[in-house]
């Protein structure tokens, strides 16, 4: 048990009824896990509002509510505490309730639209080689040093993040990477953590269901940067047409990246082979596994970040020479006739542009490059057309497939990428619904030195139709389906 008062340390609060003196058992913002003496949050969400449930909560045993609003009748005995922001006071008391645990590390937050995974699960992979105790929160998993949790969002609720960073500190944990989502951020589910520094990779098309316009996906990514401590480092790469936005408000100490322009961290890529990438990074020359021009760029942030947290540079090299692709990012499997296989977690059409660049430039003969893709349901439906005109653009052959459809309907996400495709490039274009029909077809379609793309679910082991999630295993199915094809 906790003191509410102490929970709500540096929370701005508006009204209060009833005392804060009293011990509570738990922070909740969802009234159906509200147990005995907890505290309910009540957050006006997407699709509900909290505050409709308040009522629920207290039958259900919370002691004192959090909202924005204090409804008509208020119960005895119950504390209503009035909050200018439920999701700002969430945040702060995650914190609390944990002891602030993001104080006793180091934690630096990874935002842009492509690369957060890549580049947090290598500076993880990176500084465990170093000798640290390391913590991770990614799309894929979250890491307390060697121990995983499954995790369901890339940047999960703040009760989610403060009880791992907490567990990070129990474990002696020194430094945490984590992803900072721009629906991380509207939410306030980062605010209250303290950052060592934050790190921008990129920014292009996604989420603009969310978020309206680019223009305030941009400025929602650049809120990580303008919430910044003094102390901290801002790292940006400055090719991109808003790194530099990024660092307009920030009073952290400014670092940049880049391969096309003058910054404190540079690179250049001497040669690209599929089986890794030769890089020059401040005169020193480093063999990477991770290929393609995209991956140049988050070798150099990890790089970057290693060096503004004081490792020493050619240590660094070296461990970064050893660092292994991340789950689902251009992870590949070679066929007995040479089939290349190649499963990617390209659901932006940045990001499907850029691995298809890659595919393309290691080609070195005739050979067909026959991608797989489908658009998630219940996501940025603008995203579509242009996925499929890239697909259909750079691909010898394309077949539309479901990706995640959730409520919607497959076939009508798959029109709408279809619409997309220029017409010199429609007749490349197959439609298979079901996804591992898809891959099949994509196998039976490949002659020998072929290369297979299947795009957009990378390591996600599942595909969710009407909230169902069935197994589904993009690598698996496509290396299998080689196999038994026997080619
Ligand atoms: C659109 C979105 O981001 N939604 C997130 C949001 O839920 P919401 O606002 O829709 O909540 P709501 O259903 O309207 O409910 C409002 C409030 O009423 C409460 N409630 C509701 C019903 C009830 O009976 N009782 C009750 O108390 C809810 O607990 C909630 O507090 O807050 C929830 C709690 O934190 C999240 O789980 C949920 O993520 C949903 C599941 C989701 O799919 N989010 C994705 C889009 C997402 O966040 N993705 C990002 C970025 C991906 C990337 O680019 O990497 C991520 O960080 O994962
Ligand atoms: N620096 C980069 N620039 C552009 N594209 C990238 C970059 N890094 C990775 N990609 C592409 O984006 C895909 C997703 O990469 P990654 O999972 O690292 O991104 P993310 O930002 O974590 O995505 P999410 O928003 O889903 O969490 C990769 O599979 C690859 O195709
Ligand atoms: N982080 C991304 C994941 C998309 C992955 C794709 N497979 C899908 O389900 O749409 C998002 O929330 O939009
Ligand atoms: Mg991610």
């Amino acid at each position: 048990m906790k003191l509410l008062k102490d929970i709500l340390f540096g929370v701005s609060l508006t009204a209060v009824s009833g005392t804060t003196n009293c011990s509570v058992n738990a922070v909740c913002f969802d009234s159906r896990k509200v147990r005995i003496d907890d505290v309910f949050v009540a957050i006006k969400g997407t699709l509900t509002d909290g505050h409709k449930y308040i009522r629920k909560a207290i039958d259900l045993g919370a002691k004192a509510i959090i909202c924005e609003q204090l409804p008509k009748e208020m119960v005895n005995e119950i504390t209503y505490v009035e909050v200018a922001n439920s999701n700002s006071a969430l945040a702060i008391m995650a914190s609390n309730y944990h002891g602030n645990p993001s104080k006793n590390l180091k934690l630096i937050g990874v935002t842009g639209t492509n690369g957060k995974t890549t580049v947090t699960s290598l500076l993880y992979q990176l500084f465990k080689k170093a000798g640290f105790k390391v913590g991770l929160l990614s799309t894929i998993k979250i890491m307390v040093d060697s121990t995983e949790y499954k995790t369901t969002h890339t940047t999960p609720d703040a009760l989610v993040i403060n009880k791992h960073l907490s567990l990070m500190n129990d474990a002696g944990v020194e430094f945490c990477f984590m992803e900072v989502s721009s629906h991380g951020i509207h939410q306030k589910r980062t605010e209250g953590l303290v950052f060592e520094g934050a790190i921008f990779t990129n920014l292009s098309h996604d989420h603009l269901d969310y978020h309206k316009s680019f223009a305030e996906y941009r400025d929602t990514k650049k809120i990580l940067f303008d919430n910044l401590p003094k102390k901290a480092f801002a790292l940006t790469n400055i090719d991109d047409k808003n790194g530099l936005v990024m660092l307009q408000n920030t009073s952290a100490k400014k670092y940049t990246y880049a391969l096309n322009n003058y910054a404190d961290y540079r690179a250049q890529i001497l040669e690209n082979q599929f089986n890794g990438q030769l890089l020059k990074v401040d005169d020193n020359e480093l063999w990477t596994k991770l290929i393609g021009h995209f991956n140049a760029y988050n070798m150099l942030a990890i790089y970057a970040t290693a060096d503004l947290l004081g490792l020493e540079k050619l240590e660094t090299l070296r461990w970064l020479s050893e660092l292994d692709n991340v789950d689902g990012r251009f992870q590949y499997y070679i066929s007995k006739q040479k089939i290349t296989a190649i499963v990617d977690y390209a659901h932006t059409p940045d990001a499907l542009k850029n691995v298809l660049e890659t595919i393309n430039t290691l080609r070195t003969g005739n050979e067909n490059v026959i991608t797989v893709v489908g658009c998630g349901g219940d996501r940025d439906r603008s995203k579509r057309p242009v996925m499929g005109n890239i697909a259909g653009e750079m691909s010898n052959k394309v077949i539309f497939t479901s990706d995640n459809p959730r409520t919607e309907s497959p076939s009508e996400i798959i029109l709408q990428m279809e619409a997309g495709v220029a017409p010199q490039h429609v007749n490349k274009i197959l439609a298979i619904e079901n996804r591992e029909q898809a891959i099949k077809t994509a196998c039976q379609l490949a002659a020998a030195n072929d290369i297979i793309l299947v795009a957009g679910k990378g390591h996600e082991t599942y595909q969710e139709t009407n909230g169902k999630r069935v197994d589904f295993d993009d690598f698996k199915i496509v290396t299998e389906v080689l196999q038994s094809l026997n080619k």
